[in-house]
Order: structure tokens, then C-alpha cells, then sequence
């Protein structure tokens, strides 16, 4: 490979990556990207720069004051840049300094987002090495709050927005965003925005966070991300209202015109991507969320994350529980509340690893779980007016039309909250819960804070010390008597990023159940004898690029078992395949 070249006419420059490079980066974070993604790659170490001042403004490729005198010369930065060059290091501790010193977290939030629009790599150097610090900024919970105002918050767009006004040229659309190459796309139609509701277009930022997460914390490289928002309208009456929303201005579409247009998106995605794009479905309405995956999950590598995502980390988390319980999955008895996506995908699961376990049949395993929706506990007597996703939850039981009546009538051991619906768990829900056990597993998972159906807080002190709780938002160590308890994040966070990288690395064609299982059981091995002692059923966020590596390793293990991966050979050693892959955020120097 040349040195680099230079275009004298217009001071252009070509930035030629040395790849053996150890300036400040390294030949595994060069390999490593490059491993994930050879097939895919258009352009691989040669990227055209109009001139000096336009890298400088080019967040994939600026390195701000970190440019080597070398590369000052030999990319037109003379002159651009004060004298002083730092290390990535450096930078990396003033801008730790300068967002710690935000008081509200949506202010950090724009600051990392600025970041992200600034210097892609020194962003995700910062998200990478203090994840859980900065994981409640950019993603839950901040990330709701940013969604709310994101009207207001919004500079540049951070992914595709397509729109009914983009009917029958999708396919156009995709071609207008810069990168060719896409392994990931996380799409929302903003319905159901976390617990939040409706926010329309607003909810773009959830795939953005997403797919930062997708990087950060599972190593696929951020040009191979893409992030899109479906506006098909808002029935949020208060958007419609506001002048500065920034979505289409009329009700949402439905029936034959919302299926028209997804169906457009489908095609176009696969005719533009190729069939090994995995198409990451979120905050979907209930309705919406598991027709697509139904309809889709045959044709298309999709995933849902709020349906399958949810319950392969909530399953992680009572198998890892299992050690502190004590009994087998099927000794023990599973009550929701909460009957939509996030419940009847965690109680399917349930039931299929149950099944798997105790060698019985799915409808018997389901038996041995409940769920309660906002007319009380599911029973046989109301299956006729269930939607169908319910139906399978309808034992035969006498009519329950609360919670509180439902843990006396069904004694369940795990309490499970999937209903985003905030303070739900009430004192005497969580009381009855401590009286029936000597060690409820209490599980609060509606996003965000605000929707959650029990505080950490609450859920030790009720239980006077007893609960085992993970919630979906963090919550900060609770003091109790003298004792101090830290909970768990039963995010999806967890799974997704890995369960992608998986799919990615093994060019698996097609999402199957047994790899939710897979996933689940990879992240139930990462729990410590020392987490354990400390009453968790997580593993800590910190090492969360490791555990991101053993969930990808099981689940390409499982697509090739399946038949489903198309990357062949078949590595040999997963785990140190998945992890080569894995980006690294250090900066390349540039020849
Ligand atoms: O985004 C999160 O924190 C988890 C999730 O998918 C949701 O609540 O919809
Ligand atoms: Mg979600």
C-alpha cells in the first residue's frame, strides 16, 4: 500500500490507514475490524478527505487535537490546530471532567451526543471505558427523557427517517444514507417509546442509542449501523399540537396503509443489504410488534428486541437465580403482570427452557406461569375476548381481578413487572410477596425510572431485606438496616449488542428461539461466585465487551448447529473469533 497520496489540486487528502499501525492503535483493533465484516467492506483503508479543514469536521475520522505532528503535515492540519498534541488519554480525562460536571443527566446526554457528532471514536472510548457511568446517559433512562424533548434537543439527524411521504421510494431513501455496508438496522415506528408511550418521530433517538450500545458494548463497527424511524403519524394529541414537533403532522396510519409501508421498507431493506442485515425491531406497539416479527421472522433476520430481547435476559437472570432459590426451573411458579410484548415473550421462554430442562411439553410448562393484565389474572373464562398472544396464558382458575389477589391465589415465587406501568408493586404486593417466600425474586422491568413498578428501595425495605430485585432502569445501592443491597439491570441491554454480534459474525441468515436460549444461558455463566455472594443475578456492566463475546460465541455456535450461518469454515474457537472481531475505539494514525 502507498504512503500517503496526495491530490494537489484542491489540497485534498487520502487518508491511507496504516494497518500494522501501533500509533495509538494496533493491529487487533485493525484486524478487528475487519474481520466482522470482509465480505461487506467497499472501502477498506483508503477514505477520500476534501482537505484538512473538512477532516477536522469529519467525526469518523477526526482526532482533534490529538493529530501527530506527522499528520499535521501530510493532511493539511497546519495552522488548523492549536500547538499542543494530546493522547487520546488526555482528551479522553477532560471530557470525563467537563460532563461530570453537568448537574441534570439530560445535559450530559447532549454532551456525549455532541461528542458522538464530533469525534465517533474518542465517544466511544469514553462509553467503552467508563460504560457504567455514561450507560445511563445515553441510553436508559436519559434516553427517554431524550426522546421527549427530542424536538427541541435534535441538530443533526443521526439516521433515516422515512416517512408516508417516502411510499414507493424506500428504496431511493436507503441509497441516500452514506454507508453502503450495513450489518445492523434498529428501527422503531415510535408507538410505544419504552413506557412512555406515543412519541412518534421523536423516538429516533432509541435506535441511536441502541445502536451506540450495539457498538460499545458488542463491538460491531458504527459505519456498519443504521438507525431508522418509520413516521407513519402520532396519536400523541400533544405533539400534534406542538409547532416544534418534528414529525408528520396527522394520526397515525393503520390496517392496509401501515402494512404497505413496512412491507415497502422489508423489501427494499433486503434488496439494498442483502439478506444477512439484521433488522432489530423496537418499541413497536404491542399489535404492530408481533405481527412484523410473525410475518418477517421466516423471510428476514429479524429480532425483536422487547419481545425476544427482554425475555432472553430476564430468563439469564432467573437461571442465575436458580443458585440463590435454590430448585429446578419447573419447582418454580411465575406471575406477570404486564401481558404484552416484554410479558408473553419472557413467559414463552420461561416455559421453552422449563420444557427443554424437565423434558415436558411446552403446554404443560406454561402452566406453571401467570400473567395479569389491566383486567386481572388470565384465566380460561375470558379466552374468547383475549387477543391471541394472551391466549395460551389462559388456565383454568376462577376469575382474579387484582394483583394483590392474584400473588394470595397463585403464590408465585418470581413476581415479574412487564407492564410500563409505574408504582404497580405496591407495599402490600411486595409484602405478600415476602411472607410467601423466604426469598422472593422480584423483578420491576418498565423503562424508565419513572414506569417502574417498584423502587429498589421499596422492594428491600418491604421485604425487610429479603428480595432478590433487578429492574429494568438502574437504581443506585440501597442501605437497610446497616446492610447495604445492590440491584441488577434486567435490561435487554445485556443481550442485544451480543446476540447481533453473534449473528453478524456467523452470517446466520435466519433468528431462532434456541438461540435466545443460548444467549440466556451464555449470560446466567458470566454471574460470579462474588456477584452471587452479593445477592446478584447480573453480572456487572464493566465487562460487559467480554460477556458481549461469550453471548455472540453461543449464539454462532447455535446457527451453525441450526444450519442458519453462511460464514464458513466455522471458527474454531468462538469466544476468541467473536472477540477479534470486536471494534476498538483507539485511534488509527493515518500515513
Ligand atoms: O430500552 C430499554 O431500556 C429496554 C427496552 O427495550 C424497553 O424498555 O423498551
Ligand atoms: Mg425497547
Amino acid at each position: 500500500m502507498e504512503s500517503t497520496m496526495k491530490d494537489l489540486r484542491g489540497g485534498a487528502t487520502v487518508l491511507d490507514m496504516d494497518p500494522k499501525s501501533t500509533v495509538g492503535g494496533g493491529v487487533e483493533d485493525v484486524y478487528g475490524e475487519d474481520c466482522a465484516t470482509e465480505d461487506q467492506l467497499v472501502t477498506p483503508w483508503t477514505v477520500s478527505v476534501a482537505s484538512g479543514y473538512s477532516l477536522l469536521r469529519d467525526p469518523r475520522h477526526n482526532k482533534g487535537l490529538a493529530f501527530t505532528e506527522k499528520e499535521r503535515d501530510a493532511h493539511y492540519l497546519r495552522g488548523l490546530l492549536p500547538p499542543v498534541v494530546a493522547t487520546q488519554q488526555l482528551q479522553e480525562k477532560k471530557l470525563m471532567h467537563s460532563i461530570r460536571k453537568y448537574q441534570l443527566p439530560i445535559q450530559k446526554y447532549m454532551a456525549m451526543m455532541e461528542l458522538e457528532e464530533r469525534n465517533e471514536r474518542l465517544f466511544y472510548k469514553l462509553l467503552i471505558d467508563n460504560v457504567e457511568e455514561l450507560l445511563p446517559i445515553v441510553y436508559t433512562p436519559t434516553v427517554g427523557e431524550a426522546c421527549q424533548k427530542y424536538g427541541s434537543i435534535f441538530k443533526r439527524p443521526q439516521g433515516l427517517y422515512i416517512s408516508l411521504k417516502e411510499k414507493g421510494k424506500i428504496l431511493d431513501v436507503l441509497k441516500n444514507w452514506p454507508e453502503r455496508s450495513i450489518q445492523v438496522i434498529v428501527v422503531t415506528d415510535g408507538e410505544r417509546i419504552l413506557g412512555l408511550g406515543d412519541l412518534g418521530c421523536q423516538g429516533m433517538g432509541i435506535p441511536v442509542g441502541k445502536l451506540a450500545l450495539y457498538t460499545a458494548l458488542g463491538g460491531v463497527r458504527p459505519s456498519a449501523c443504521l438507525p431508522i424511524t418509520i413516521d407513519v403519524g402520532t396519536n400523541n394529541e400533544k405533539l400534534l399540537k406542538d409547532e416544534f414537533y418534528i414529525g408528520l403532522r396527522q394520526r397515525r396510519a393503520t390496517g392496509q396503509e401501515y402494512a404497505e409501508l413496512l412491507h415497502e421498507f422489508m423489501t427494499a431493506v433486503k434488496q439494498n443489504y442483502g439478506e444477512k442485515v439484521l433488522i432489530q425491531f423496537e418499541d413497536f406497539a404491542n399489535h404492530n410488534a408481533f405481527e412484523l416479527l410473525a410475518k418477517y421472522g421466516t423471510t428476514h433476520l429479524v429480532f425483536n428486541d422487547d419481545i425476544q430481547g427482554t425475555a432472553s435476559v430476564v430468563l439469564a437472570g432467573v437461571i442465575a437465580a436458580l443458585k440463590l432459590l435454590g430448585g429446578s426451573l419447573a419447582d418454580h411458579t411465575f406471575l406477570f403482570l404486564g401481558a404484552g410484548e416484554a410479558g408473553t415473550g419472557i413467559a414463552e421462554l420461561i416455559a421453552l427452557e422449563m420444557s427443554k430442562r424437565s423434558n415436558a411439553p411446552v403446554e404443560e410448562t406454561r402452566k406453571k406461569i401467570w400473567l395479569v393484565d389491566s383486567k386481572g389474572l388470565i384465566v380460561s373464562s375470558r379466552k374468547d375476548s383475549l387477543q391471541h398472544f394472551k391466549q395460551p396464558w389462559a388456565h383454568e382458575h376462577e376469575p382474579v381481578n387484582n394483583l394483590l389477589d392474584a400473588v394470595k391465589a397463585i403464590k408465585p415465587t418470581v413476581l415479574i413487572g412487564s407492564s410500563g406501568v409505574g408504582r404497580t408493586f405496591t407495599k402490600e404486593v411486595v409484602e405478600a410477596m415476602a411472607s410467601l417466600n423466604e426469598k422472593p425474586l422480584i423483578l420491576a422491568l418498565s423503562n424508565p425510572t419513572s414506569q417502574s413498578e417498584c423502587t429498589a428501595e421499596e422492594a428491600y425495605t418491604w421485604t425487610k431485606g429479603k428480595a432478590i430485585f433487578a429492574s429494568g432502569s438502574p437504581f443506585d445501592p440501597v442501605e437497610y438496616e446497616g446492610k447495604v443491597y445492590v440491584s441488577g439491570q434486567a435490561n435487554n441491554a445485556y443481550i442485544f449488542p451480543g446476540f447481533g454480534l453473534g449473528l453478524v459474525i456467523s452470517g446466520a441468515i435466519r433468528v431462532h428461539d434456541d438461540m435466545l436460549l443460548a444467549a440466556s444461558e451464555a449470560l446466567a455463566g458470566q454471574v460470579s461466585e462474588e456477584n452471587y455472594a452479593n445477592g446478584l443475578t447480573y453480572p456487572p456492566f464493566s465487562n460487559i465487551r467480554k460477556i458481549s463475546a461469550h453471548i455472540a460465541a453461543n449464539v454462532a455456535a447455535k446457527a451453525y448447529e441450526l444450519g442458519l450461518a453462511t460464514r464458513l469454515p466455522r471458527p474454531e474457537n468462538l469466544v476468541k473469533y467473536a472477540e477479534s472481531c470486536m471494534y476498538s475505539p483507539v485511534y488509527r494514525s493515518y500515513r
